[in-house]
C-alpha cells in the first residue's frame, strides 16, 4: 500500500514522474534525497512523512509538508529551497512580527457602499512548538493538545469570549450548515489527507466561536490552530484589530508557538509560514473576472484569486476570494496593507469596466 510506502518507494515514484511540476520535484534532487533519507527529527519524523502526499499526488503544487516543527531544521536543505521558490524570495530573512499601531491603521472600511465586498476575513496559522504535525502526531497527543488549547480559550474575554465545540459528537447537519456558512472546515482535501491531515478524524478537532460569531479558532484542521476574524462587509480595520487582540491574548496565556529565525511562524505546509496570515475579501467582480487581464492584474498586485468555497474551488456569481499572496519576508501589517492596496485596485478596475460597458 503506497500510503505506507517506504522512502525508497516514494522517491522512485517521484523520480520516475517526468511530467510532475511540483516544488518537491523541482527541489528534491538525488543528492538531497540521499543526504536526507535516513534522518529523523526529534519528534521521530522522517523524509517519507514530509513527501508522502507529494509523491502520491504528483499533481501537487507544493508537494512537501513539514512533519513537525523540527523538520524545518533537519530537512532544511530541501524545505528552504521549496520555501524560497514558493514565496519567491532569494533569502530567508523574515522580519520579526509587527502588527502595526492599531490606533493608527492605514485602512478602515474598504467598501462603505456595501455593494461589492460581501465579507472580510483575516486568519493566521499557529503551531504549538511542543507537538508534531499530523504525520507524527498520535491520537493521545492530539487530544492533549486540544486540552491545552481549550485552557487558553478560557482567557478570552469581552467580545472574544465564547465556547468551544468539538467536532466529535457534532451532528452532520450542524457541520454542513457551518461549512456552508464558511465557518467550518471539511475533510475532503486529498493532498492533506495523504499527508496524514485527517488521521484519527475527527478526534481532537473542533471550533471555538465568540458569541457574535465574528471570531473563531479552528483546532487541528491543517494547522494546530487557525485564528480567524471575519464579518460581513468590508470593514478590514475591525476584522484585523479583533484578530490582533486575539493573537495577543493567546500568546499571553502561556502557549508557546513554533517560530524560527528567518522563517517566522512555522506551519504544516511551507506555503503558509512567515506571517501565516491570509487576509481576504469575498468581492463581486464579474467584469474584472471576465476580462482577459484578470490573472495578470492580480499577479501584479500580489493578489491571489480563489473561488468562494476555499482553495481549489470555483467562483460563484462573479464573487471571488481575493487575498494577499505573500506571507513571508514582510510583516503582518505589510501583508494586510498589500491586500488592502490590491483589493482597492480591483474594486476601482471593476467599476471602470462596468462603466465602460454602459
Ligand atoms: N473573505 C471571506 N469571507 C467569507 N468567507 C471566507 C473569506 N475568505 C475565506 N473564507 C472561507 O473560509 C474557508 C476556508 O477557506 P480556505 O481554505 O480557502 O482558506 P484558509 O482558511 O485561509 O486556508 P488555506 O489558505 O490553507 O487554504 C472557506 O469556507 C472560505 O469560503
Amino acid at each position: 500500500m503506497l500510503a505506507m510506502a517506504s522512502v525508497e518507494e516514494l522517491w522512485a515514484k517521484l523520480d520516475g514522474a517526468a511530467d510532475c511540476k511540483s516544488l518537491l520535484k523541482n527541489n528534491l534532487t538525488k543528492e538531497r534525497y540521499e543526504a536526507l533519507k535516513d534522518k529523523k527529527t526529534k519528534f521521530g519524523g522522517t523524509l517519507a512523512d514530509c513527501i508522502r502526499s507529494g509523491c502520491l499526488n504528483l499533481d501537487s503544487g507544493v508537494g512537501i509538508y513539514a512533519c513537525d516543527p523540527d523538520a524545518y531544521t533537519v530537512f532544511a536543505d530541501v524545505l528552504d529551497a521549496v520555501i524560497k521558490e514558493y514565496h519567491k524570495v532569494p533569502e530567508l530573512k523574515h522580519p520579526e512580527p509587527e502588527m502595526g499601531d492599531l490606533d493608527k491603521l492605514n485602512f478602515g472600511d474598504l467598501d462603505p457602499s456595501g455593494e461589492y465586498i460581501v465579507s472580510t476575513r483575516v486568519r493566521v496559522g499557529r503551531s504549538h512548538d511542543s507537538y508534531g504535525f499530523p504525520p507524527v502526531l498520535t491520537k493521545q497527543e492530539r487530544l492533549k493538545m486540544e486540552e491545552d488549547t481549550k485552557a487558553a480559550f478560557e482567557k478570552f474575554s469581552g467580545e472574544l469570549a465564547g465556547k468551544y465545540f468539538p467536532l466529535e459528537g457534532m451532528s452532520k447537519e450542524d457541520q454542513k450548515q457551518m461549512t456552508e456558512d464558511h465557518f467550518l472546515f471539511k475533510d475532503d482535501d486529498r493532498f492533506l489527507r495523504d499527508a496524514g491531515g485527517y488521521n484519527d478524524w475527527c478526534s481532537g478537532r473542533g471550533i471555538f466561536f465568540n458569541t457574535a460569531k465574528n471570531f473563531l479558532v479552528w483546532v487541528n484542521e491543517e494547522d494546530h490552530l487557525r485564528l480567524i476574524s471575519m464579518q460581513k462587509g468590508g470593514d478590514l480595520a475591525a476584522v484585523y484589530k479583533r484578530l490582533v487582540v486575539a493573537i495577543n491574548t493567546m500568546t499571553a496565556s502561556g502557549l508557546s508557538f513554533a517560530k524560527r529565525d528567518g522563517l517566522g511562524y512555522l506551519t504544516f505546509c511551507p506555503s503558509n509560514l512567515g506571517t501565516a496570515l491570509r487576509a481576504s475579501v469575498h468581492m463581486k467582480i464579474p467584469n474584472l473576472a471576465a476580462s482577459p487581464e484578470f490573472k495578470s492584474f492580480c499577479d501584479n498586485l500580489n493578489i491571489q484569486a480563489r473561488g468562494i468555497h476555499g482553495e481549489h474551488t470555483e467562483s460563484v456569481g462573479g464573487v471571488y476570494d481575493l487575498s494577499n499572496k505573500r506571507r513571508l519576508g514582510l510583516t503582518e501589517y505589510q501583508a494586510v496593507e498589500e491586500m488592502r492596496v490590491g483589493v482597492e485596485a480591483c474594486l476601482a478596475k471593476e467599476k471602470e469596466l462596468a462603466a465602460a460597458k454602459k
